[in-house]
């Protein structure tokens, strides 16, 4: 089986979130189960480096706005088709905006384009290779089900992967003309939101398929709530809509063999953990004592509730809980988490910035790991967390509530318990549930044995991928008439 994947990030070349990890790893998670996926993605900086002397395999006079090559080149264990356009991707800055983190003002056109030449490639373009089927992810590559729906591939199934509901890529009316679609696509049924274009709309409506990453946020996108205004049209497409719990890749993510601790260890060992707590203690700056220290690692904005846990801090603090936090994202945020540790020295200490050996460490070293999301399609940092022995203490949402078993009386006296559950967006209870983990960690074999039941769970991609396989095949199974 052959799969165009349509992807903006992917691990281990370019990361800005989860999306990355999960495109990078489906890949080698299908391989060994008779389906190639080939990537499409933009040629930043950073990728046009590794195919420098490649010869193009597709080439455009002119793609909005100037002239764009596409390289097969492997990478990583990865079969990538990289987009060489320098108008629209080689610049500094992240793959979104530039450095100062201000959105491209022609991100609409960007995407646009990456989604145009997927379609393309999905219609043949290239000599010799005919997907039959395309995979894509978040708004930035929505457009390749509307371009294959108005173009050569109608008749190839697609998958539309929501990540994030919560960036749907909309612009304005005005870019229609430009994006080189037919005039019956700026319809209800189209490219059409609220006056506008949806780039993730358009995606969600011509898509064969629509997953999202866990069964439990698949059910609430079809509710208002959780559907940020796209919950009628989820709701139609209920049918065609799948929740498929992310992996993760657990070479990369072992504590056994992880090169980022101090000291590597297993389910037997967790004693070896204190080297790496110490580590992150100095790191951070925090006093070194037995009570539990509980991590942050996380990007800095609203969906992840962070703000939450900010306002509740001085209480978590007096539960006798230290903090760290290691993140980036809203400045605003990011200026309360540094004015909390500056609070309290030496019980919460902060690092602003990206930096993927030190999560690792956190997990490796921290007691637990605390994602206070408002929403959570899957969650990927309490997976890392249940695989090292780094409880995570969670909201009851999306994906976090499907992947954690909370510590009630019933579970912990069964020793299923691998979490803490809290209701979202209350301070309150994310403070009721710290000092649990107070209290839990404060009996060492209860806390051990929640350990150990996490870091026994299944986190591989088998299962999942196996359900990847069984839908693609579906959707290749059925005839275009069905689509
Ligand atoms: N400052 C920092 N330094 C180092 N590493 C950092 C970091 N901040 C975040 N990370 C890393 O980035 C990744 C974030 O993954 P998440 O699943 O938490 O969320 P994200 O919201 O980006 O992804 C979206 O897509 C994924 C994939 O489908 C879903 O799991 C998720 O729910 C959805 O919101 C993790 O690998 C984490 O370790």
């Amino acid at each position: 089986m052959h799969v165009l994947s349509v992807t903006p990030e992917i691990f281990p070349l370019i990361k800005t979130g989860g999306l990355a990890d999960v495109a990078g790893a489906l890949p080698i998670a299908l391989a060994g189960r008779g389906v190639t996926i080939r990537s499409l993605i933009p040629a930043y900086p950073q990728i046009r480096e590794i195919f420098r002397r490649k010869k193009a395999v597709l080439q455009y006079g002119r793609l909005f706005g100037g002239k764009a090559s596409v390289h097969a080149v492997e990478a990583n264990g990865l079969d990538l088709l990289a987009l060489d356009a320098p108008h629209l991707f080689d610049r500094p800055g992240g793959p979104y905006g530039d450095a100062t983190g201000a959105d491209w003002p022609d991100n609409w056109r960007r995407f646009a384009a990456l989604s145009q030449v997927g379609a393309d490639i999905a219609g043949g373009a290239i000599a010799g290779y005919m997907p039959e089927l395309v995979h894509a992810h978040d708004w930035q590559t929505a457009m390749a089900p509307a371009y294959m729906r108005y173009g050569k591939a109608f008749a190839t199934p697609s998958v539309m992967t929501v990540h994030n509901l919560a960036f749907q890529g909309r612009f304005g009316a005005g870019i229609f003309g430009e994006l080189g679609l037919p005039a019956e696509a700026m319809s209800l049924d189209g490219v059409e939101y609220y006056g506008g274009v949806g780039f993730l709309k358009a995606g969600l409506q011509a898509a064969s398929a629509i997953t999202t990453v866990s069964p439990t946020y698949a059910q609430e996108i079809r509710t208002p709530t959780y559907g940020m205004g796209l919950d009628g049209l989820i709701d139609l497409r209920a049918d065609d809509l799948h929740g498929i719990v992310n992996g993760i890749d657990v070479d990369t993510w072992n504590p056994a063999t992880d090169n980022n601790l101090a000291a590597t260890y297993d389910a037997r060992s967790l004693k070896k953990r204190r080297v790496n707590r110490l580590a992150v203690e100095k790191h951070f700056g925090l006093d070194h004592d037995n009570s539990p220290l509980v991590c942050v690692v996380s990007r800095l904005t609203w969906q992840k509730g962070v703000d939450i846990l900010v306002a509740a801090a001085d209480g978590v603090i007096a539960s006798g809980v230290r903090l760290a936090f290691l993140g980036a994202g809203d400045t605003a945020l990011e200026g309360a988490v540094l004015a909390l540790a500056a609070r309290h020295r030496g019980r919460i200490g902060a690092v602003i910035g990206y930096d993927e050996g030190l999560s690792h460490l956190m997990q490796g070293g921290c007691d637990a790991i605390v994602i206070p999301s408002r929403f959570e399609p899957c969650g990927l940092t309490q997976l890392y967390g249940l695989r090292y022995g780094c409880v995570p203490v969670v909201a009851r949402t999306g994906g976090l509530a499907d992947t954690v078993i909370d510590a009630n009386e019933a579970a912990l006296s069964a020793g299923v318990a691998t979490g803490f559950l809290f209701a979202p967006d209350s301070g309150d209870a994310l403070l009721h549930a710290m000092r649990r983990v107070a209290t839990v960690h404060g009996n060492p074999a209860q806390w051990a044995s929640m350990q150990r039941q996490g870091m026994k769970a299944d986190l591989s991609w088998d299962r999942s991928a196996e359900r990847y396989v069984e839908l693609y095949r579906s959707l290749i199974a059925r005839r275009p008439s069905d689509k």
